[in-house]
C-alpha cells in the first residue's frame, strides 16, 4: 500500500510510524525507469521507501520550461505503487514555501558556477535550497540521486559534508534507452527526428571514453558533435571524478549539454585516463 499525501503534518506522522530506515528519492514527477531504478536501490536498503514529486520553482530561470513541465501525478503514483514505496510527498507549492519564495538559501559555492550552473544561473542554489529543506521534512536517512544529473549528485555530497547534514547519499547510475539515450523526463519533448539528433550525445560520449588520453577523448566526443546538425551544444568538459581539474590517470568525468530543437539535455559518463587504468 502506497500513501499519497500532500502536507507536513503528513509527513511527520508518515516517518514517525516508519519502521525501518527513511530512504527518499527526491523527484520532480514524470517517472520513468530512470527513477524506477532509483527506488529500487532505496527498497533493497530499506522497507520504508518515500518519493517526493515537487517541481520546484526555485530551480527554474526565466525562460525556462516550469510552466510546460510535465505533470502527470496519476501515472506517477502507479510507478510507485509498483515500486512498493511506502509513502509518496507531493506537496503544493504552497506547503513547501508558506510565505512566498524563501529569504534564506543556499549557496552552491564555485562548483555551482560551472557547466549546468554557468547556462542556469540560480538553478543549484534553488535545487540545493530545495533538497536540503526535503532531506529535513522528510526525516531522511539517506536519499538516492540519480548519475544522469551528475553536477547535482556532487553538489548534495558536497553539501551533505560541508554543512555536516549526517545523511547518507547514494549515487545510481544513468538509465539509457537501448538505443543509448539517457532517460530523462524531457525526451518527451522530443519530435522524432529531434530523438535521433539527441543519440549524439551518448554516441559523443560513449565514443569519447573508450579512449584513454584526454585529447582524444575531447577530440572523438567533439567530431561526433560537430557531425550532427540537429544540436547546438552547450558545453562538452572533460573533468576530475569531483569535476575539479582533469588527473594525469584515473577516474574522470566526460559531460556533455545541448539543445535538440527547443529542448535542452544533458549526459555524462565516467571515463578511465591513463595507460593501463
Ligand atoms: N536516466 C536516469 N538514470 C538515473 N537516474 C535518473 C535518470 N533520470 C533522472 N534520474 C534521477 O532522478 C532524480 C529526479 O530527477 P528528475 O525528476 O529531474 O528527472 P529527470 O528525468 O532528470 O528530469 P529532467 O531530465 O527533465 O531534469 C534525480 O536524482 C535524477 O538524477
Ligand atoms: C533533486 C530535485 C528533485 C530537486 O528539485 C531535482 O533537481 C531533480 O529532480 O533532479
Ligand atoms: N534534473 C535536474 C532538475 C532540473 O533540470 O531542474
Amino acid at each position: 500500500m502506497t500513501d499519497v499525501i500532500h502536507t507536513r503534518a503528513e509527513l511527520v506522522a508518515a516517518t514517525a510510524a516508519a519502521p525501518d530506515q527513511v530512504a527518499v528519492v527526491m523527484t520532480m514527477g514524470a517517472l520513468h525507469e530512470g527513477h524506477r531504478q532509483l527506488m529500487r536501490a532505496a527498497r533493497e536498503r530499506s522497507a520504508f521507501v518515500l518519493v517526493t514529486i515537487f517541481v520546484n520553482p526555485l530551480q527554474f530561470g526565466p525562460g525556462e520550461d516550469f510552466e510546460k513541465y510535465p505533470r502527470t501525478l496519476e501515472a506517477d503514483l502507479e510507478a510507485c505503487r509498483a515500486e512498493g514505496v511506502a509513502v509518496v510527498f507531493a506537496p503544493s507549492r504552497a506547503e513547501m514555501y508558506p510565505d512566498g519564495p524563501p529569504q534564506i538559501t543556499m549557496n552552491a559555492g564555485p562548483l555551482g558556477e560551472i557547466l549546468e550552473g554557468a547556462s542556469r544561473p540560480g538553478h543549484f542554489a534553488g535545487m540545493l535550497t530545495v533538497v536540503e529543506k526535503l532531506l529535513r521534512l522528510t526525516r531522511a536517512d539517506v536519499s538516492y540521486f540519480g548519475e544522469k544529473d551528475y553536477q547535482q549528485l556532487t553538489l548534495i555530497r558536497r553539501m551533505v559534508f560541508d554543512l555536516e547534514l549526517g545523511v547518507g547519499i547514494a549515487g545510481v547510475p544513468t538509465v539509457r534507452e537501448p538505443d543509448g539515450l539517457a532517460r530523462s523526463s524531457r525526451n518527451r519533448y522530443l519530435s522524432a527526428a529531434e530523438r535521433t539528433s539527441a543519440l549524439a550525445l551518448s554516441r559523443a560520449l560513449r565514443e569519447g571514453a573508450a579512449h584513454d588520453d584526454p585529447d582524444a577523448v575531447l577530440a572523438t566526443a567533439t567530431k561526433i558533435l560537430e557531425d550532427e546538425p540537429g544540436i547546438r551544444v552547450d558545453y562538452l568538459a572533460l573533468t576530475g571524478a569531483d569535476l575539479g581539474p582533469v588527473p594525469a590517470s584515473g577516474p574522470a568525468r566526460l559531460l556533455v549539454a545541448a539543445r535538440v530543437g527547443g529542448t535542452r539535455l544533458i549526459d555524462n559518463v565516467p571515463v578511465r585516463l591513463g595507460k593501463g587504468h
